[in-house]
């Protein structure tokens, strides 16, 4: 699903409006219709609304929404924050329909025209939507701060009044911080950004049927990976298939005391569909690995705890796999250095790079240049930090991701609530699935089994990553829905794991 920005939205609502073709009162109709069959599913018709109304098209779809709503019998009132002169075509219309249903619709000009919001109510914030062009002030900015203040549950139209769609707010901006945002058709790309979780709520966006053929033409880099997208991507089984068709991938990993991070990234990949895997592991991690992880062929290193590159009997080299998956628990030792300084030249097709493979990328720069084009790099925040260097913001973070993406002609996983998937072309894929349970040791070292797994398998490296980003997400959350949040483990991961 693709992400645009504001303009394109407008143009799009153009583009609708004279190709359907459907006159803007009846788009706005439309937008109000689909708000009210998500309001009416989630808030039964006892419930006491009110219903914020700016003077835009927002403020007008807050309008025709307060009508559909009035016709359900909710009991509500309605306040249109009376901010400027002027007020949109849609909105004038708007208000005559209303004020021929009802004489419920009071004005804000003042603070004390502001009503108190009482918890068992539920305020509808329709004031400002991605028509936003500065910061609220004055009386909207009142009407944001009493709605922040009060208990009641809050419901934004679009997107929260204050919050811009795809540009950074200054950190003293006044915005709504809503319980739940409904979005008409497309997600914004403020929706996908940690620095504005509060301003979005559970987010959803419904089906207005806008212009189809002009959103497949709008170039974006943006995209949200809906299900029904990611499992398109997954290859199907050939009947007659043996375990080299599915790829034979090297991990390297664990060291002293983290040898729990090589377990579980073998135990993902394995559970991700490769056909052979060995493991090079320390000496001192090769009782385990072997008892852990059977299915796993082990290699042990000379180095009894941490990686160094050689082995006891000279097997295959790195380069002759299909894949090499490197990173989790390795630690830094100058050994491990010495070992990704000599592994990288002799590697030509995409490998994986985690955790402390990074961090040893970062203190040493002049390697990246060394990456096999669309290897895929799987940095937590942090990591990406080391890789770079600090942002301002989230865009400008974004900025860096596609930037950097594209300079080494690698696959960038930026994992978090919403992972973003930088491709090579400069593309951002944000992901769908996921929850805070994740925010738990190990589930990182579990998705870099999974991705060595589907590059192994042969799976383009951008698919690979979009695939295997959304089945470890939806992974936690089946483990969230039977076990909860809280106690979920790495090992509950790696279980849930489905390919269908
Ligand atoms: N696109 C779609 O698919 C569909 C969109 N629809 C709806 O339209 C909404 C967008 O409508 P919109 O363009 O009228 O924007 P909206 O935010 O309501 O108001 C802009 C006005 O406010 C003003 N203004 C700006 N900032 C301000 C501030 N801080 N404080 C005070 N004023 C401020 C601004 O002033 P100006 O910049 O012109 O000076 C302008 O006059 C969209 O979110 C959705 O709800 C649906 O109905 C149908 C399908
Ligand atoms: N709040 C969250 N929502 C969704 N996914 C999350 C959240 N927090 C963490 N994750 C996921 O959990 C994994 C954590 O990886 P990482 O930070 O490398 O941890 P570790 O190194 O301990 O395994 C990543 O895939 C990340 O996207
Ligand atoms: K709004």
């Amino acid at each position: 699903m693709k992400i645009l920005n504001v303009d394109q939205i407008r143009a799009l609502d153009q583009a609708t409006i004279q190709h359907e073709p459907i006159a803007p009162i009846n788009l706005m109709e439309r937008a109000a219709l689909a708000f009210v069959d998500w309001f009416v599913d989630r808030f039964p018709a006892t419930t006491p609304l009110k219903i914020f109304c700016g003077l835009g098209n927002n403020g007008g779809d807050g309008l025709a929404i307060a009508r559909l709503l009035l016709e359900r019998d909710y009991p509500l009132e309605v306040f249109v924050v009376r901010y400027a002169p002027r007020e949109s075509d849609d909105f004038m219309h708007n208000h005559r329909r209303l004020k021929l249903v009802t004489d419920n619709i009071r004005y804000v000009e003042l603070s004390h025209d502001i009503p108190p919001m009482p918890h068992n109510e539920v305020v509808i914030d329709a004031i400002l939507g991605s028509g936003l062009s500065r910061p609220a002030e004055g009386i909207v900015k009142s009407a944001i701060e009493a709605i922040n203040r009060s208990p009641a549950t809050v419901v934004s139209v679009d997107i929260a009044s204050g919050l811009y769609a795809d540009q950074p707010n200054a950190p003293e901006d006044v915005i709504v911080e809503p319980d739940y945002t409904v979005a008409f058709q497309l997600p914004k790309l403020a929706f996908l950004l940690p620095g504005n979780a509060r301003y979005t709520g559970d987010w959803q966006t419904v089906d207005i049927q806008l212009h189809k053929r002009f959103i497949d033409k709008a170039p974006t880099p943006y995209y949200y990976t809906r299900p029904d997208e990611a499992r398109l991507l997954l290859h199907k089984r050939d009947r007659y298939a043996h375990k080299g068709t599915f790829g034979h991938a090297l991990l390297l990993a664990g060291s002293y005391g983290k040898i729990g991070a090589a377990v579980l990234s073998a135990r993902a990949c394995l559970r991700s569909g490769v056909g052979l895997l060995t493991v090079q592991v320390p000496g001192c991690g090769y009782p385990v690995l072997q008892t852990a992880v059977p299915e796993a062929m082990c290699r042990p290193d000379t180095h009894e705890h941490v990686l160094s590159g050689t082995t006891e009997v000279e097997t295959t080299s790195p380069a002759d796999f299909t894949t090499v998956g490197i990173g989790p628990g390795i630690g830094k030792a100058s050994e491990t250095l010495a070992m990704l300084k000599a592994l990288l030249p002799t590697l030509t097709k995409p490998m994986v790079i985690d955790a402390d493979a990074l961090n040893l990328l970062g203190e040493n720069r002049e390697l990246l240049d060394q990456l096999p084009a669309g290897s895929i790099l799987t940095p937590h925040p942090k990591e990406f930090e080391r890789l770079t260097a600090p942002w301002q913001n989230d865009y400008e973070k974004l900025d860096r991701l596609r930037e950097f993406a594209r300079k080494y002609r690698v696959v960038v996983v930026l994992k978090g609530a919403h992972t973003a998937v930088a491709t090579p072309e400069g593309d951002i894929h944000f992901n769908a699935t996921g929850n805070p349970g994740l925010s738990t040791g190990g589930t990182g070292d579990v998705l870099t089994g999974v991705l060595t797994a589907l590059l192994a398998q042969r799976y383009d490296p951008v698919e690979a990553a979009v695939l295997g980003v959304y089945a470890h997400g939806l992974a936690g959350d089946q483990v969230a829905e039977q076990r909860g949040q809280i106690g979920m483990t790495a090992t509950d991961v790696v279980d849930a794991l489905r390919w269908a």
